[in-house]
């Protein structure tokens, strides 16, 4: 089977089918991952607080994910039917043009096919400059955790009727100036409903309900390996005795029939 490409999730929501994301951060995991049947592996600035132990995002550098990126490439590239594979890039490393450029190009000469970015307005000229370099741009908005010191913790967003119809704004803005993907993260399910319709581009959603296009989810939290807290928007699909293979098999059929998420998953405004 051919390899997942922009063009290929652009064809799913423009014929309304569903499709899954998962992260993974190693060639083992991202292997049956893309075995599994999904179809962008995510590998995400989230590795700062399963890999490393950190107490959030911001440690990780660039070097670290252009490393995890070649190792999720090399197992991506074994599988059957190979996954799209998205990189963050990391807190700090896209402020400038030439910054975002570099970043960027890092992390696509490990293997990466596009990069997913965490803002909102302000990388209109960002996705513009990367598009033009040729490499594809997700656009991430709501819960930004990059953010969270400005946020005050990892807080749903979007709650109030004028931050609501900024982020709407915003992505629609993100959308016109060429992002390929948006990203939608704990924001009432109402709202990425909304925003979901209000964009041609691919919305995945974690947090934020069963209207969007996509999901995703941190492969250790849906594998029930989160020791910490576990986040409203977490299922734990290593149940009935399933192995991993399993495990991400059920994700991606549940995702893509419409029951993952359910309603007690999502946020209300
Ligand atoms: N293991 C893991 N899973 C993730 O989903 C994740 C990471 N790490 N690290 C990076 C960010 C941080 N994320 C988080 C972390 C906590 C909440 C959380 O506790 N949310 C509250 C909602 C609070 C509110 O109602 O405003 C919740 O109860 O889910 C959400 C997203 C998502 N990302
Ligand atoms: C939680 C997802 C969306 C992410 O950005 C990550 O894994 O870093
Ligand atoms: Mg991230």
């Amino acid at each position: 089977m051919s390899p997942i490409n922009i063009r290929t999730l652009q064809a799913k929501k423009d014929q309304q089918e569903k499709f899954s994301v998962l992260t993974a951060y190693d060639a083992t995991f991202a292997q049956l991952a893309a075995d599994a049947g999904v179809d962008a592996i995510l590998v995400g600035d989230s590795l700062g607080m399963v890999l490393q132990g950190q107490d959030s995002t911001l440690p990780v550098t660039v070097a670290e994910m252009a490393y995890h990126t070649a190792c999720v490439a090399r197992g991506n590239r074994r599988a059957a039917r190979p996954a799209l594979i998205m990189t963050d890039l990391p807190f700090m490393s896209y402020g400038t043009l030439e910054q975002a450029l570099d970043s960027a190009r890092q992390v696509m000469q490990a293997g990466a096919h596009m990069v997913k970015l965490e803002g909102d307005d302000w990388l209109i000229p960002i996705i513009e400059s990367l598009g033009r370099q040729g490499v594809p741009v997700c656009a991430h908005l709501g819960l930004t955790p990059q953010s969270v010191n400005k946020f005050g913790g990892y807080r749903v967003q979007g709650r109030e009727q004028e931050r609501a119809e900024a982020m709407v704004r915003h992505a629609i803005a993100l959308a016109d100036a060429g992002a390929d993907l948006l990203l939608l993260e704990c924001v009432p399910s109402a709202l990425a409903e909304r925003i979901t319709a209000s964009v041609r581009v691919p919305v995945i959603g974690i947090g934020a309900g069963s209207a969007t296009d996509a999901q995703v989810l941190v492969m250790h939290d849906m594998l029930g390996l989160n020791p910490n807290h576990v986040p409203k928007f977490v299922k734990n699909f290593m149940t009935d005795g399933r192995g991993v293979k399993e495990a991400f098999a059920a994700y991606v059929q549940e995702v893509e029939a419409g029951t993952f998420p359910g309603p007690e998953h999502g946020f209300n405004a």
